[in-house]
């Protein structure tokens, strides 16, 4: 019965594009880590081969069925047993590499792993046909796209999916490994495309067309490309918004000496990250900490205390970075201690108002538990009033907690701004690759082809989209210069991927 099955399998499985490349295999879970379970995997030509003298079987593996089955390293005529491991088969093409693929689910002790992987090599003989070897990284995503079960676009969401350190960032990797912008680009394509025959037809049948005839295609194309080139514009300017999300949202705490900002941070990060103390100055200079608020990438950064009057050469130099952090950062988070007078120095109060651009401040009015309602509300107004109303002002304490989630609700608020994205709309994130071959090729093309005026140089006009076309092609894999880009894409990819 399973003979049965296994033998329609066979005649329906075709022959990899990549069928001659040697069988590789790698270990797939994190390496030098002690784990449950270890998984190895193994794609090529030789699976079968490994599979029998791994465990064994006189029969093959039934595909995408889980055995558990003794592994042996054949050493002459001794067997000697290395682990009991779930095996699971894969047979082309129906595997994520489109070749054959072994998959064993080892017993996760580093000498389990060793000997393991040890026997899989000492299975490699050249002279017999047996070319095996340890996969380079990236190179089973790079097999699956060389038998086709995935694009270059898709590719490329696999390396950010693993890569994908927050929420938002996952959702966007997501979209890309699914197949969504391949989908988008591929369409873009045929609509270039058809332009392009459109144009073609003027070419071949121009003579005997009417003159309006030619007029009315060409115009017809052309509202299609201006079209088009306004959806790639907005998709390349989401991109760009989106990007801050890869990078992390660059987030500084300013404010004089003592007004809390250390122990902001560690409220907003929740542990202690920052050295508090009641010593003005205790920050002499910038701190950056990778945090996830919300589900967004942030790099916050804790600043010295900004005053005047100050001698000390290194705390000047704290000051002057302190500035610079903040110039250079997506939001500033003003940090204000309610029992000092003046509530904020005319030096710092000039470095906001000058320095840094109006929505990119939010104010936080922080050691609430010191003063009473009615002091916090004349402290909130005269704050309002030095900065005009232009930012939002938020009540915190970092003693007991208090506004805190409210803060970071804020923050939240403003990264959507920041990065053009909301819960329900997912980011756009794609690698700098795309982005440049689609500025570069794709809008250059258009552009182009849309500053051309009239029926003058139809071949001209067919050239310029068959450019942007090209250039598409280029991003999902589907065109020119795939080797080129190859080794950009893949070799941002962990072994065994
Ligand atoms: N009562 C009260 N004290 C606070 C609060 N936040 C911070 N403090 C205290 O204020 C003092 C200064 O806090 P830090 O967080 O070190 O202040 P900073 O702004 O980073 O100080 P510098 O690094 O010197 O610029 C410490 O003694 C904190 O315990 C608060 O919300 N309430």
């Amino acid at each position: 019965m399973q003979r049965g099955l296994y033998a329609s399998y066979r005649l329906y499985s075709s022959v990899p594009a990549t069928a001659f490349h040697p069988t590789i295999y790698a270990l797939s879970t994190s390496p030098g880590q002690r784990s449950a379970i270890a998984v190895v995997r193994v794609t090529g030509s030789h699976c079968k081969h490994i599979y029998y003298q791994l465990t064994g079987a006189q029969s093959p593996p039934v595909p995408r069925r889980c055995s558990l089955r003794n592994l042996y390293h054949a050493a002459g005529a001794k067997k000697n047993l290395l682990d009991s491991s779930l095996v699971l088969f894969f047979e082309n093409p129906k595997s994520f590499t489109g070749e054959d693929m072994l998959e064993l689910h080892l017993h996760g002790g580093r000498a389990v792993i060793k000997s393991v992987l040890g026997a899989i090599q000492s299975l490699g003989d050249q002279k017999k046909g047996l070319d095996i070897r340890y996969a380079q990284p990236g190179e089973f995503s790079q097999r699956a796209f060389q038998n086709g079960r995935m694009d270059l676009t898709q590719a490329e969401g696999v390396a950010d999916l693993i890569d994908a350190e927050t929420e938002t960032q996952r959702r966007s990797a997501l979209q890309s490994f699914r197949g969504q912008n391949k989908a988008l680009f591929d369409g873009w394509r045929s609509q270039i495309v058809s332009g392009i025959a459109q144009l073609t037809a003027i070419i071949d049948f121009g003579e005997d067309a009417e003159i309006e005839d030619t007029q009315a295609i060409l115009d017809s194309v052309r509202r299609n490309m201006m079209n088009l080139d306004k959806e790639i514009k907005l998709f390349v300017l989401k991109i760009r918004r989106s990007s801050i999300l890869q990078n992390g949202v660059k987030v500084a705490l300013l404010g004089s000496p003592n007004a809390g900002k250390s122990s902001l941070l560690n409220c907003i990060t929740n542990d202690d990250t920052s050295i508090v103390s009641d010593t003005p100055g205790t920050t002499r200079d910038a701190i950056d900490v990778p945090i996830d608020v919300d589900g967004y990438k942030v790099v916050l950064c804790d600043t010295a205390g900004i005053r005047s009057e100050s001698e000390d050469q290194i705390e000047i130099q704290g000051i002057k970075r302190a500035k610079a952090k903040g110039s250079e950062s997506d939001l500033v988070i003003l940090v204000i201690d309610p029992t000092k007078t003046p509530l904020v120095t005319e030096d710092l109060q000039r470095f906001v108002k000058e320095q840094i651009p109006h929505n990119q401040v939010i104010i936080a009015v922080n050691k609430t538990d010191l003063v009473d309602t009615k002091g916090l509300k004349n402290v909130r107004q005269e704050v309002y009033q030095i900065f005009n109303g232009d930012f939002p002002i938020k009540s915190v304490s970092c003693t007991n907690f208090e506004g805190i989630e409210n803060l970071v609700k804020e923050l939240s608020h403003v990264f959507q701004g920041l990065s053009g994205t909301s819960h329900d709309s997912d980011p756009l994130i794609v690698s700098n690759r795309t982005e440049e071959i689609l500025t570069k090729d794709v809008m250059f093309g258009l552009q182009e082809f849309l500053s051309f005026p009239g029926t003058e140089d139809v071949v001209m006009a067919c050239e310029n989209l068959a450019y942007a076309a090209e250039g598409i092609g280029k991003i999902t894999g589907a065109s020119v210069g795939v080797e080129e880009v190859l080794g950009v894409v893949f070799s941002r990819f962990c072994v065994g991927k």
